[in-house]
């Protein structure tokens, strides 16, 4: 099988979490869309007045127009009367730019309203990513589920935003039949004169027979058109395996972080341009193309169609009254430029709420995100809020499973932190020790066992201030590309005497004193030409410094100088006591010697903690996890 099949079948296994394509009933796609609209109207209800009022008056401006262009018309072919006819036409002059202006002033509002609820689409979504459980932003169908929800946004349009647009055109469809049936009534109640041989239309079967059959017409025009537009929605779905190829494959080269590989591994080449060439989704020959060229294609030109069917049946009909003496020639404009906008609005809504039966598929997905529970039991009590840092924390018989794995990444795990002493976690790669202090953080909580605060589970805890009382240093650490000193303070507004000296702490100073805007420069280029671009040694720093500047009662450092030159490294021993001060510290290294400064050493293999001690205890037992990691060390070095 090519690879490229089996990337695709990798992909569509996944769909099993998918939630689109699910059948809709109207009644709950209505639901649906309520449940959109009330969202809508909490974030911007101002909307709701724009779309309402500019919809309103953009149906309406068109049937003031035909009426008057009608009297017109009838005052030329009946009494000309000069006086009579200026009055008409001054006013229709008056109305029409009068309309034009407001049309524009108010489409000028909408569209402001409409940008606005564009960005607020995108927070809703933002702050549900933020809300949700950490291990669940982990977890692929949940990526799986957003990214699609993004790319269909992106694609199509379709989702949460797409329901302030049915709203629109639903008002806009309701005014422009309110409007028809007001100016088109009569033209039915008209009566051809007696005796003429076009007698037979009077009687009232014809003209139910008439409206039937534009009514009929005005139907099938929008279900041709959304049986049409269901291609280009079903097509969706493979359209998310396409963005993602393309994103992935096409956007490889604009990642600075990939520059060198792409270069070395000529990787644009050899990789990009040959995955790109099997991936026909978009291409003439993809299903949609064909789809197109074909019955989507087929769909559309019937709608369109039906609407020039429709045109020709009420000229037919209106002219053929007018021929027979039942109404004026003034009349003939207004009747068709009424039963033409009245019939319209008919097709305008139906096709609204065919396209509200499509965009339902996508609202399962939008909502099946955003009801989402937060499974993490969310504690009420407050952290005590201590200067002695008496915060004494303990596993006791934890074991923990990543979501979705069989394995256990952590088993039977008991250890007690004593306030004030550093902990070193030792141990071999994939021996759960970020995993412990994923933990510890509260990031996951224990599948099995508990985890105590000065003898309360800190499940019981309010999460907030649970994570108050930790300051991290992840191995995968993220700094932003903002000045220095709000990167270390983590905040806009910080103590800037404070940020330098966290900065001095961490080893930073003599790069610090290069900088001439000092805590004001730039980290990167991206927000500012003149930012500066930083190693990851001293990227490690500001992580470090960032970390001090919290001032927690514990702080954690996960492989803290892996990126720090041995010079640098020294340095940070050195002055680890006045780093930490008092704080509890847990130190996770591979570098054993780094290590031995520490007041216990707890050594992890495959999950469990299976030594514990100082330095000098542990490296007596010669059969024992620590002497064998210590020696491998020891002989690499040695060499
Ligand atoms: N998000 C995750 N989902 C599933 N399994 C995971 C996840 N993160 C880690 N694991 C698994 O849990 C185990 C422990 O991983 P952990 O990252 O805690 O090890 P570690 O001791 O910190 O390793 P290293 O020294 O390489 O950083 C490993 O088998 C790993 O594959």
């Amino acid at each position: 099988m090519p690879n490229f099949l089996i990337y695709k079948a990798n992909i569509i296994r996944r769909e099993e979490f998918n939630v689109t394509g699910k059948k809709t009933t109207i009644q709950s796609t209505w639901k649906m869309n309520i449940r959109a609209w009330k969202i809508w109207w909490k974030l911007c209800p101002r909307f709701f007045f724009s779309a309402g009022i500019s919809s309103m008056v953009k149906a309406l401006t068109p049937y003031v127009t035909i009426f008057l262009s009608a009297q017109i018309i009838n005052e030329l072919s009946g009494n000309q009367d000069v006086a009579v006819l200026a009055k008409w036409v001054i006013l229709t002059l008056t109305y029409t730019s009068l309309c034009a202006l407001l049309n524009s002033i108010l489409k000028h509002w909408l569209n402001y309203e409409k940008s606005s609820a564009q960005s607020i689409d995108r927070q809703v979504y933002m702050k549900k990513m933020l809300d949700l459980d950490y291990e669940d932003i982990e977890r692929q169908p949940i990526f799986d589920l957003y990214s699609q929800i993004i790319q269909t946004k992106y694609w199509s349009g379709w989702g949460i935003y797409k329901t302030l647009l049915f709203f629109e055109e639903l008002v806009t469809a309701f005014f422009q039949i309110l409007g028809g049936i007001s100016l088109s009534v009569s033209l039915f109640a008209a009566k051809v004169p007696k005796g003429s041989e076009l007698e037979p239309i009077n009687h009232p079967l014809f003209a139910v027979g008439i409206l039937m059959l534009l009514l009929l017409i005005a139907v099938l025009s929008p279900i041709c058109k959304t049986m049409g537009d269901k291609y280009m929605t079903n097509y969706a779905k493979e359209a998310r395996l396409g963005n993602r190829f393309f994103y992935f494959f096409g956007f490889m080269s604009h990642d600075k972080k990939r520059a060198a590989d792409l270069r070395m591994y000529q990787q644009q080449e050899n990789i990009c341009h040959p995955r790109m060439a099997e991936c026909t989704m978009f291409s003439a020959h993809s299903d949609i193309a064909k789809s197109a060229m074909g019955p989507m294609g087929l769909l559309h030109a019937l709608s369109q169609g039906m609407s020039v069917i429709l045109t020709g049946v009420v000229y037919l009909y209106v002219c053929l009254k007018a021929w027979a003496g039942a109404f004026g020639v003034g009349s003939v404009t207004q009747y068709i430029g009424a039963i033409t906008q009245l019939f319209g609005g008919v097709s305008a809504f139906l096709t609204t709420v065919g396209a509200m039966q499509s965009n339902g598929e996508f609202l399962v997905s939008c909502f099946h995100f955003l009801d989402i529970p937060n499974r993490m039991y969310q504690g009420s009590l407050t952290t005590e809020k201590r200067s002695d840092r008496q915060y004494e924390v303990e596993f006791r018989d934890v074991s923990f499973r990543y979501p979705d794995t069989e394995q256990w990444a952590l088993r039977h795990i008991n250890l007690k932190f004593q306030i004030g002493k550093r902990l070193a976690v030792v141990g071999m790669n994939g021996s759960g020790k970020t995993t412990f202090i994923k933990l510890l953080c509260r990031l996951y909580d224990p599948t099995e066992g508990q985890i105590f605060l000065n003898e309360i589970d800190i499940r019981k805890y309010k999460y907030d201030d649970y994570i108050n009382i930790f300051s991290v240093v992840f191995q995968d650490f993220q700094l932003l590309s903002l000045p220095l000193g709000e990167n270390v303070a983590g905040a806009a507004r910080y103590d800037s005497e404070l940020a330098k000296s966290c900065l001095k702490n961490a080893g930073f100073e003599t790069r610090f004193q290069s900088m001439p805007k000092g805590l004001d420069t730039y980290l990167y280029k991206d927000l500012d030409e003149n930012g500066i671009q930083i190693s990851g040694g001293e990227a490690q720093k500001i992580a470090i410094a960032r970390a001090l500047y919290k001032d927690a009662p514990f702080i954690i450092l996960d492989e803290p100088t892996a990126a720090l030159d041995p010079v640098a490294e020294a340095e940070i021993y050195s002055k680890f006591n006045d780093i930490v001060t008092d704080k509890t510290t847990v130190y996770i290294s591979h570098r054993l010697s780094s290590c031995k400064f520490c007041d216990e050493i707890a050594v992890f293999h495959e999950g469990n903690v299976v030594q514990k001690g100082t330095h000098e205890e542990l490296i007596s037992d010669k059969t024992g996890k620590y002497y064998e990691l210590w020696n491998a060390q020891a002989q690499y070095y040695n060499e």
